[in-house]
């Protein structure tokens, strides 16, 4: 364990500084490909500029016998696109104890380190899997000449990772977030569930017996399986300073759920998801995005505020600082947002301002 005093200080002789903060790049959309996959590797150029992030998977997903040539798949198309502004391209490598892991990034921060930006590291168990990644990291980009440190983000699905979720997120200056990864994170749990993602019907609670009686017909509701990681993700996260996203949606064709499960995690704080299919990409989007009447109601509270301080009525509700401070997140993340997406400048744009909302 480095000292609080080392923190910030390169863990190679040649390594670029570490960052002392994360920059917070539209992220709402982390795309998975799979570069072995001729068909999906095709689409990828097409997709820069539609997504915040193009994931390279190196992991689950990829057959075994193609580890090989999706880790030089992912190299060639580095190589090859031009990511632009609006899209960061970055892997998810296999896991530490897998034969693959040390060959991912050898290869990839010495061959395309320049391109990518962020290495997300599956079924970390704790601090010391980082630790490990940032040293070797760091002796690969200076060995590559690299400028800029390349960010690390890990994704939560063992469930000594939940135990450690704090000390993992502020395991080294290049943590950039944190993922769910509810798929594996059941299994190792040994929760009795068959799907990646997402919600089941038999987790519930029942409404109580009408005048006693329990035969009678009674309401059920089904309840969020993933409310309590989530919302320790996102503490440790806000903790240190870091990104939390939900992870994949299995159910390709439920699009209504898919929808429910990334808003909840919105809702809850998260920045962003994983889109697995096309179709997941534009639903990501949209709920990542602040929505149109949630800038105009935050540029009213902004506005009816004046300095900031005490408490006024505004439609019948009571605003003060603790509105306010939401409110400005709200609008932090739609200018981040608008600056690179024309689409949501336009949408904002046609907003009251905070001068013609006032008193409204
Ligand atoms: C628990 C976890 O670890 S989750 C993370 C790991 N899993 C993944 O990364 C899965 C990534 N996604 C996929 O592998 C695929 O989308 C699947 C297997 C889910 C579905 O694939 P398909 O059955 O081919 O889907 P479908 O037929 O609807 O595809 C339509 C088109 O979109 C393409 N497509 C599908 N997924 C993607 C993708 N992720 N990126 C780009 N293109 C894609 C297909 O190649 C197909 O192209 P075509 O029209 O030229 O034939
Ligand atoms: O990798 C993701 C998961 O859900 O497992
Ligand atoms: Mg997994």
């Amino acid at each position: 364990m480095r000292s609080p005093k080392d923190f910030f200080a390169p863990l190679a002789v040649g390594a670029p500084t570490p960052l002392r903060e994360v920059p917070a790049r539209p992220s709402r959309v982390i795309h998975f490909f799979d570069p072995s996959n001729a068909k999906m590797a095709a689409k990828v150029p097409a997709m820069v500029g539609t997504v915040d992030v193009l994931l390279g998977n190196l992991e689950d997903a990829v057959r075994a016998a193609r580890k090989e040539a999706a880790r030089a798949g992912l190299v060639e198309i580095a190589r090859g696109t031009d990511f632009g502004e609006a899209t960061q391209l970055w892997t998810r490598i296999n896991s530490l104890d897998s034969p693959w892991a040390l060959d991912d990034l050898t290869t990839l921060v010495t061959e395309v380190g320049d391109k990518l930006d962020v290495i997300m590291v599956p079924k970390v168990q704790g601090p010391e899997d980082i630790h490990y990644v940032d040293r070797l990291l760091a002796q690969l980009e200076a060995r590559a000449g690299l400028q800029r440190p390349i960010l690390v983000h890990a994704i939560l699905e063992t469930a000594r990772g939940v135990a450690n979720v704090e000390q993992i997120a502020g395991a080294s200056p290049r943590m950039q977030g944190l993922s769910l990864g509810p798929a594996d994170l059941a299994a190792d749990r040994r929760m009795k569930t068959t799907r990646v993602g997402g919600g089941h019907p038999g987790y519930l609670v029942r409404q109580d017996p009408v005048d006693g009686d329990i035969n009678a017909n009674r309401q059920t509701y089904q309840q969020d399986l993933w409310h309590y990681t989530i919302a320790r993700m996102v503490d440790a996260c806000a903790m240190h300073g870091i990104f939390p996203y939900y992870g994949p949606f299995g159910d390709i064709q439920d699009v209504v759920a898919c929808e429910d499960q990334f808003r909840n995690a919105f809702l809850l704080g998260c920045v962003g998801t994983w889109s697995l299919h096309p179709v997941q990409v534009e639903i990501a989007k949209r709920v990542f995005s602040p929505s149109a009447e949630d800038v105009a109601h935050a540029r009213r509270v902004v506005a009816a505020m004046g300095d900031g301080t005490a408490a006024v009525m505004l439609d019948g509700k009571m605003e003060d600082d603790a509105s306010l401070k939401q409110c400005l997140v709200m609008l932090e993340l739609a200018e981040r947002l608008a600056a690179t997406d024309p689409e949501l400048a336009q949408l904002y744009a046609a907003e009251p301002g905070p001068s013609e909302g006032a008193g409204a």
